[in-house]
């Protein structure tokens, strides 16, 4: 069994105990109940609305192809990424391989107004309204992963929530487009060996019907230049951001990135 198999496997096993605390049917209650009271909605949308290439730092301890990537804790990150600017934020919420869940994610929430993404390996729609009551901005529904990419998208966009539809070859992206994804994450990291493969985002953005945001692979400032050119409208950066040390090393890294990507 491949990691994805066994994240997915162990998924469907959290999710059943989860669901024995709270129903499907309360949790969808709770989740009408408080998006009926938001004021804003499909913040990623808007987002990515800006001339300028968005930037999504994400809260990622470790992860399938690296390991560990940091010990700094949800507290220490969020507040350093929101007082450097980033434009929105992506919360890993698998505990096995990522070491995160969704305490990070609500502790992420109380430190930032920013829009938040729920990252996670949606396999169920108890997902997509757990993401709602946890007051996500969006979530990521993984083609080939999720089982019904139709009827998510359309659970998501009535809870007022932004899916961003991974896809990482053209194959992909035919067997979603129909379904009008208002964002599609080009992911350039290749799930089945995890090589990592930028030029995944050029070849395929004239696919891409409205947004992209190219997901995953970059290393350096020059990788977000190139992406950036690709035609990204938002980049989602982790190890990278995550792998300095220190907080003013992250800070650095921040501003190097916002300053070639708002140029
Ligand atoms: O990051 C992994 O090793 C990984 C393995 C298997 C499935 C998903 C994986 N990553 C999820 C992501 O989408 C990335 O965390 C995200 O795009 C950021 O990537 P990076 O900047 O390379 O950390």
């Amino acid at each position: 069994m491949n990691v994805i198999d066994r994240i997915i496997e162990n998924k469907k096993v959290t999710l059943t105990q989860t669901k024995k605390q709270k129903p499907l049917e309360k949790l969808k209650e709770e989740a009408i109940d408080i998006v009926s009271t938001k004021t804003k909605l499909f913040r990623f949308q808007e987002k990515l609305k800006n001339k300028t290439t968005q930037l999504i730092a994400e809260y990622k301890p470790a992860s399938p192809s690296k390991g560990n990537i940091s010990t700094l804790k949800a507290e220490d990150v969020i507040p350093i990424y929101d007082k450097n600017n980033v434009d929105m934020m992506s919360i890993l919420t698998e505990e096995t391989y990522f070491k995160s869940n969704l305490k990070n994610f609500n502790i992420a929430n109380n430190l930032t107004n920013k829009p938040l993404l729920r990252k996670d390996f949606i396999i169920d729609e108890y997902m997509i309204y757990e993401a709602a009551v946890n007051n996500a901005s969006g979530i990521l529904l993984i083609s080939g992963i999720c089982p019904n990419i139709e009827e998510y998208l359309n659970i998501s966009r009535n809870l007022g929530l932004d899916a961003v539809v991974e896809c990482h070859t053209l194959e992909d992206i035919e067997s979603v487009v129909d379904y009008n994804p208002e964002i599609i994450g080009i992911n350039n990291r290749n799930l089945d060996d995890f090589t990592i493969n930028l030029k995944t985002t050029k070849e395929l953005k004239k696919y891409v019907p409205n947004y992209l945001i190219s997901e995953s692979g970059v290393k350096t400032i020059e990788d977000a230049k190139k992406l950036k050119e690709y035609g990204a409208d938002g980049i989602l950066i982790g190890t990278s951001i995550l792998q300095n040390n220190t907080e003013k090393e992250i800070e650095k890294f921040i501003e190097n990135l916002i300053n070639v990507l708002k140029k």
